[in-house]
């Protein structure tokens, strides 16, 4: 298997509900694969899946033997009464790592010494990715990671992501709303309304310019746009029919409706 991660055809569903319905995707070293999605449309049921945190009820999970995940989840939540500094925080990940060269790496060099429960929102994303990045994972997960950080840092942090995947070799899959700061770094994008709605690459931007038009002028442009193959409909009822036509005219805002 190449792919450090493939989920092939998983479903879950919560009581009566469906949060995920035959979703397939891999995750390759080197390679950033972002999942966009409205509210509630399954990201963080994937990533729990993909991290093996929930079983799927149907569909199979399968991680290259010996696979090591650094994880970012979207908020952390320390018991405000546990006096936790940053060195020990990232001590009980690493015991011998070089915790102020990773904390310099995510522009969080001045926080070494501080406690935990002081910290900003966006320095305390930087301090989960530095723990993320000193185990030297093979696989990347990050779910929404730049919460809390401002601007000029949510580019730094995706420019690292970027070196992380591109130098390094690792893989990352990503959830995120910040299209357009993710564009660029990304090889493959994930639509995902509780079904994979459509996935492609963005440099396909330039060679496919009619798709353009097909995601209207607010979503294109954050998104630009990407290959855009639909074999399905979206029904008046939720439900998704499979058709066989190539491409959609996407009347049914697949990701965005
Ligand atoms: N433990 C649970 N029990 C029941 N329903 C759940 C549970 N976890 C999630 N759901 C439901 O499953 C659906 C998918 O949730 P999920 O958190 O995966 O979506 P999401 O795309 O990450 O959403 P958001 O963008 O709001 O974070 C939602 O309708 C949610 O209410």
């Amino acid at each position: 298997m190449t792919a450090l991660i493939h989920l092939d055809k998983v479903s879950v569903r919560y009581g009566a509900q469906t949060a995920l319905a035959a979703v397939s995707l891999n995750v390759e070293a080197g390679k950033i694969i972002t999942v966009i999605g409205p509210n509630g449309a399954g990201k963080s049921t994937l990533i729990k899946v993909a991290l093996g945190l929930l079983p799927p009820d149907s569909g199979t999970v399968s991680r290259r033997p010996g696979l090591i995940v650094g994880y970012v989840p979207q908020r952390l939540n320390i018991p405000a009464a546990l006096p936790l500094s940053v060195r020990r925080f990232l001590a009980m990940a690493a015991a011998k790592g070089d915790w102020p060269a990773a904390l310099g790496r995510v522009g969080a060099g001045h926080v070494l010494h501080r406690q935990m429960l002081e910290l900003s929102g966006g320095e305390l994303q930087r301090v989960m990715l530095a723990r993320a990045l000193l185990r030297q994972p093979d696989l990347l997960v990050l779910d929404e990671p730049v919460g809390g950080v401002d601007m000029t840092g949510q580019a730094e942090i995706y420019d690292l992501i970027a070196a992380v995947a591109r130098d390094e070799g690792r893989g990352v899959l990503l959830v995120s709303h910040d299209l357009h700061v993710v564009m660029a770094a990304t090889d493959e994008v994930v639509c995902l309304n509780r079904h994979v709605c459509c996935a492609g690459h963005p440099e396909a931007v330039s060679r496919h310019p009619e798709y353009l038009a097909l995601f209207g002028p607010r979503v294109a442009a954050s998104l630009a746009v990407y290959t855009h193959v639909h074999d399905h409909a979206h029904l008046a009822d939720g439900r998704v029919e499979h058709v066989h036509g190539p491409h959609c005219d996407h009347g049914g805002g697949c990701a965005h409706g």
